[in-house]
């Protein structure tokens, strides 16, 4: 996919308002937010749904998971940090919950 430009800290700020549940690290250069769920297998049921989202919009995500919980940080290679895929991306994650 072409290279696209990170946002800057005011679209950061404003992009970040429709997202409460995330939060910038500044150290990834990306956003970050924490899932739990009652086990394991509604927590990785809620993967599999981000993974043909993700893989849909070519737009992959840093995560982890720990039994119940998953750790997901968006950023964007292509750009070096923040950019509108990880907000849309976000956004879609937001409406599986
Ligand atoms: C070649 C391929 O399209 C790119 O590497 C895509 C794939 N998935 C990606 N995912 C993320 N999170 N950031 C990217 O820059 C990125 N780039």
């Amino acid at each position: 996919m072409a290279a696209i430009s990170p946002l800057s800290e005011a679209e950061r700020s404003a992009a970040l308002q429709d997202l409460p549940q995330w939060t910038y690290d500044k150290d990834n250069k990306g956003i970050a937010r924490s899932f739990a769920f009652g086990n394991f297998v509604e927590a990785f049921g809620f993967m599999s749904s981000v993974a043909l989202l993700a893989e849909k919009a070519d737009h992959h995500p840093e995560w982890s998971n720990v039994y119940n919980r998953v750790e997901i940080l968006l950023t964007t290679h292509d750009a070096g940090g923040l950019s509108e895929r990880d907000i849309a991306l976000a956004k879609q994650i937001d409406a599986l919950i």
